[in-house]
């Protein structure tokens, strides 16, 4: 069983566009709304695998609602924690060259009670869990250590935990060795403090977050691929994909392979790389099944292109 923690979860509308003018009347040629926020959609793809998940999450007013019923009408069990403000709703503008701009709203602000209320939660679910998926943003509300507070219990219950999030609060966790993390390559260069322009910069970043705490390190490097940085070694893979359709939600997809696939070693990383290819090429932040998948389009291998320059290099 995989739990997924989304302390700060949203309504994610898409809106698909001929192009996107500022300051016109914009009409959009599709839209599609999706329960989300990173362990939402981690929960989204694992429950599309066939494998059991459930989603702790904070709910609130009427965007809360939906968020639910459409979880329930995916047939993703949650365990939301009711929570006085309202759940956020993000944006995202795809247009037809698969430019996408998104506008992530803060969210609302928990209180002290609804925080040991999310903890709670988790604590109460995690009995079973193989897995628990620590994903996103933190609300207002929540302390920067919050994640590594969350780690120590997790790790205290015999849990293993993968971490995305980002900023002060990737750091703060590091200290409580989370088996993995998942970076994409603003992330990483962000906690490291500099520009990351070849797949050997984001390699050595990617030790460094070993060094300060990381088990290991999955770095989602967009178009370029993935890496895998653990104890035994590093690996480097990647798939091709001929039309994006939209990204929203990859960078969750291609997580959730790497748990499914065990949540270690290079087998993991190949799941990884071919559930983020399958992610790019859905609209919205749409999950792929199985039959969505083609893993024999993944190339891996132990020498990672050092040298090959990231296609959208990160400062
Ligand atoms: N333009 C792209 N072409 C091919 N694969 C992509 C593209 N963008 C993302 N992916 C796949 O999805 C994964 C996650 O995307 P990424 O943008 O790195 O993460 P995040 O969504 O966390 O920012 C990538 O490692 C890659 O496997
Ligand atoms: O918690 P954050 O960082 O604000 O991100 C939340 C957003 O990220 C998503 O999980 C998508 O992930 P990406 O932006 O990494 O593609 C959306 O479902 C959600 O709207």
């Amino acid at each position: 069983m995989i739990l997924t923690v989304t302390p700060n979860p949203s309504l994610d509308r898409t809106y698909e566009v001929p192009s996107l003018d500022r300051g016109e009347v914009v009409r959009a040629t599709g839209d599609r709304m999706d329960p989300g926020g990173k362990g939402v959609n981690v929960s989204r793809a694992v429950a599309a695998a066939g494998v059991r998940t459930v989603a702790v999450l904070p709910l609130g007013g009427a965007p809360g609602a939906l968020v639910a019923q459409l979880l329930d009408e995916q047939g993703i069990e949650a365990a939301p924690v009711p929570v006085a403000g309202q759940t956020r709703s993000n944006i995202a503008v795809a247009e037809p060259d698969g430019t996408l701009t998104k506008i992530n709203a803060p969210g609302p602000e928990l209180s002290g009670a609804e925080q040991e209320s999310l903890l709670a939660a988790v604590g109460e679910r995690s009995a079973g869990a193989d897995w628990i998926a620590c994903c996103g943003s933190l609300p207002r509300g929540l302390k920067p250590s919050w994640y590594a507070d969350l780690v120590a219990r997790a790790h205290a219950a015999g849990a293993r935990i993968a971490l995305d999030t980002s900023g002060p609060a990737l750091l703060a966790a590091l200290a409580e060795r989370p088996d993995v993390v998942k970076p994409n390559a603003e992330e990483l260069a962000e906690a490291v403090g500099r520009p990351l322009a070849t797949v050997g910069d984001a390699v050595k970043a990617a030790e460094e977050l070993r060094e300060r705490g990381a088990r290991a390190v999955l770095a989602s490097l967009g178009a370029d691929g993935q890496l895998l940085v653990d104890a035994s070694g590093t690996y480097f893979a990647s798939a091709p994909v001929d039309v994006v359709r939209s990204n929203v939600g990859a960078g969750d997809s291609s997580l959730a392979g790497f748990l499914i696939a065990g949540g270690t070693g290079p087998t993991a990383l190949a799941s990884a790389v071919a559930h983020g290819a399958a992610a790019v090429q859905l609209p919205g932040s749409a999950m792929p099944s199985p039959s969505d998948l083609a893993p024999n389009e993944v190339t891996l291998t132990s020498e990672a292109p050092l040298n090959r320059p990231l296609t959208e290099p990160a400062t």
